[in-house]
């Protein structure tokens, strides 16, 4: 053991108590530089966070991100600059402020002008807010979703965007049908009994986007178990939360944490990743094999037609990686709003009343429920309560950071290098922008001259929710995500009276964010509907 004496030889020698002082005089220095003379130092939010990533770093790893953004949103008001001081504006209308600083350098704002200004700037069609780029396991290939290049990005999202299209959609019809049809009859058979239905919306999810990714069932659904991948990727949020988290800081910093990161990987887990790796590898391979002979246009077909030769080592595990990523951007999202759609239906009786009578009365038979009647004008409330859910539960709620040119947002002008992002969170659950902001309303999202439409909800900013951004790197899969989810919400409800003795789950106490969204278990129960043959 160190003894304190030990301590004090090392202290009393010469050149470490200067460097000692050096560092402690240093780190004084940038604290009140960071607090009165940078140039973020007029903006509002907590002192410790405008000095150091900290602040930023625990809540990020807390859960409770969204939730700490949103809360120092409304308790920094709006601010007058004067020179480099700042004053409240304490106006009696105030209902939040409209940005504050979360970091040394880095802002939070609220407004939908400034979520303009930050992510449809452009220039010769490239963003000019470029993104931070993330590549959490270091692999040297940012696929799409991480690359921060704009002019590569473009590239990329441009080769890709054929898969979003409509036709693209159309061809997918089929798989995404048997999915539901599979699952729809595995709660035929376990009508009745209690069911699980986060793993159920993860099962089926997942199932899903792996379909329409590579062409293979996971049959998760079918065996009604997790896969090792689904079990051990939601295990490794923690890790990938750090591994975010350590770029922010410093080299000599992330050295430091660099074990700490790898750490927070479970250990059950270790022995499971260079298996997990392997299979990835071999699936990959084996979808290559199969070009050509699928029975659908998935991703892969879109980024390596059959006219076109495979590609070398290098951009082959390119597509590998974008693959990846757009089963992992399809799966997440997806199960959230399965699950978070049927927690706020069931919450509510009289939404749940409405929802169910409008697809009944939609809709004979099943089989006349398909990606495109769901868009029906019949069914104006089903896509209300869609629109609501993706308002309530926004996806991506780190911020979306992106990096400054030198530019105006919201009025503000804010230098070039400064971090930029929007709370999307906030804003939606913000009175300034919707009236009963916390309320599961659809009727917000009616037409103004539908019967059901609730004059309490004319002066909603409908466009302040954005659930999948905007501008070059908005989610492109929005028009595919909104149908799938519209036609599992009416399969469901049409074929299914459902209820649960899980009402009391709170979005706001039960739920966590890291780098995927944590969900407590919802049991659930499904009864066939029975219906009088003609
Ligand atoms: C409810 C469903 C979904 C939501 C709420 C959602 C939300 C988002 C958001 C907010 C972004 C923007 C990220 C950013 O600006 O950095 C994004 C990006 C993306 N999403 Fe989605 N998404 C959903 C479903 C899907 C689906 C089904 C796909 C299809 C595979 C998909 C593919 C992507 C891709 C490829 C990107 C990256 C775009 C880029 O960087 O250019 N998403 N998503």
């Amino acid at each position: 053991m160190l003894q304190w004496g030990q301590v004090r030889d090392v202290l009393d020698f010469l050149p470490v108590r200067q460097l000692l002082l050096l560092v402690i005089v240093g780190v004084i220095a940038q604290a009140i530089y960071d607090l009165k003379f940078h140039p973020l130092a007029k903006f509002p939010g907590p002192k410790i966070a405008a000095v150091s990533n900290v602040w930023w770093a625990f809540h990020s790893i807390s859960g409770r991100y969204p939730w700490v953004i949103e809360d120092n949103l409304k308790r920094y008001g709006k601010y007058f600059a004067l020179s480099i001081f700042y004053i409240k504006q304490y106006d009696p209308n105030y209902i939040s402020g409209d940005v504050i600083r979360i970091a040394p350098n880095e802002l939070v704002f609220i407004t939908p002008q400034a979520a303009k200004d930050i992510y449809l700037a452009q220039q010769n069609h490239l963003e000019s807010f470029v993104q931070v780029g993330y590549d959490a396991l270091d692999t040297g290939d940012n696929g799409i979703t991480g690359e921060p290049n704009p002019a590569r990005h473009r590239e990329i999202a441009k080769r890709l965007a054929p898969a979003f299209s409509n036709r693209n959609l159309i061809a997918k019809e089929p798989t995404i049908q048997k999915h539901m049809d599979q699952f729809i009859q595995k709660m035929e058979q376990l009508q009745g009994s209690n069911i699980e239905f986060r793993q159920w919306s993860d099962w089926l999810a997942l199932d899903l986007s792996a379909d329409m990714t590579y062409s293979q069932d996971e049959g998760h659904v079918r065996d009604m178990k997790d896969s090792d991948f689904l079990k051990f990727t939601l295990r490794l949020n923690r890790f990938l939360t750090l591994s975010q988290i350590s770029r922010k800081f410093n080299l000599a910093v992330r050295v430091i944490l660099t074990p700490f990161v790898y750490l927070a990987i479970p250990p059950s887990t270790w022995p499971s990743i260079p298996t997990l790796l392997k299979k990835a590898a071999k699936d990959f391979q084996q979808r290559i094999d199969r070009r050509g002979n699928t029975e659908q246009l998935d991703y892969v077909e879109q980024m390596l037609p059959i006219d076109h030769p495979v590609p070398g080592k290098k951009e082959l595990f390119h597509v590998q990686n974008v693959a990846g990523q757009l089963l992992l951007a399809s799966w997440q999202p997806l199960a959230n709003q399965f699950y978070i759609i049927l927690l706020f239906l069931l919450k509510d009786p009289d939404v749940y009343a409405n929802a169910v009578s409008e697809v009944r009365i939609a809709y004979d038979d099943s089989g006349e429920i398909t990606l495109g009647s769901v868009a029906g004008e019949n069914l104006k409330y089903l896509q209300a309560c869609v629109s609501e859910g993706l308002r309530l539960h926004a996806e991506t709620t780190d911020g979306l950071p992106r990096i400054s040119p030198g530019a105006i947002v919201d009025g503000h002008y804010i230098p070039q290098g400064v971090i930029c992002q929007v709370s999307y969170f906030a804003a939606t659950r913000s009175p300034r922008f919707f009236h009963e902001p916390l309320q599961f309303r659809p009727e917000r999202w009616l037409p103004h001259d539908d019967p059901r439409f609730d004059l309490a909800f004319a002066k909603d900013d409908l466009k302040a929710s954005k659930p999948f951004s905007q501008g070059l790197r908005g989610c492109p899969g929005g028009p595919i995500a909104t149908a799938i989810i519209r036609l599992f919400l009416a399969r469901v409800l049409w074929q299914f009276d459902i209820e649960t003795t899980h009402q009391d789950i709170s979005f706001d106490k039960d739920f966590k964010f890291m780098t995927f969204w944590e969900r407590p278990d919802f049991l659930i129960r499904m009864k066939l509907v029975t219906r009088q043959k003609e």
